[in-house]
């Protein structure tokens, strides 16, 4: 089982409102589909040291995380090979900008987080974010 971890970006990790969802543009398979920005754990790399290097590589931003999105089982199943663990988190320093694997960002007002074709792994993950956030 492959690990797979993203950030669900917010305005304000005590009270978030707005969602930042990526649209991926390749495989062919997943293009078009929305994503949170993330990516697989390499050997030697923390889970947090990871999520760090791909929105640093993806959209060329510094964040602050805050508390992971749990599942009960630990992470979320994406795929019979791929889970993925998800931890809130703010923009420290940059604009994001689709660098790579994507082709549009979109901020989701809350009420509206369900509200794009997300990948099927993360259909039941936004369902639990947006309760989270609900103030
Ligand atoms: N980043 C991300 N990947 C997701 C999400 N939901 C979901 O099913 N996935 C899947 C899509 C991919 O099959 C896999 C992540 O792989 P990736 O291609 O983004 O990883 P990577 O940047 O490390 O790329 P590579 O090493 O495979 O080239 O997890 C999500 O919300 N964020």
């Amino acid at each position: 089982m492959r690990l797979v971890v993203g950030a669900a970006l917010v305005d304000d990790l005590s009270a978030p409102r707005r969602l930042l969802a990526a649209r991926r543009s390749a495989p062919p398979a997943l293009a078009g589909k929305w994503e949170l920005p993330g990516g697989k754990v390499e050997p030697g790399e923390t889970p947090q040291e990871a999520l760090h290097r791909e929105l640093a590589e993806e959209l060329g931003v510094v964040v602050r995380l805050g508390d992971e999105v749990v599942h009960p089982d630990g992470a979320w199943p994406l795929t019979p090979d791929l889970e993925m663990r998800v931890w809130f988190g703010v923009l420290v320093r940059g604009t994001p900008e689709p660098l790579q694997d994507h082709d549009e960002l979109r901020w989701l007002e809350r009420g509206s987080w369900a509200g794009v074709d997300w990948l099927p792994g993360d259909v039941p993950l936004v369902a639990a974010m947006e309760r989270l956030a609900r103030p």
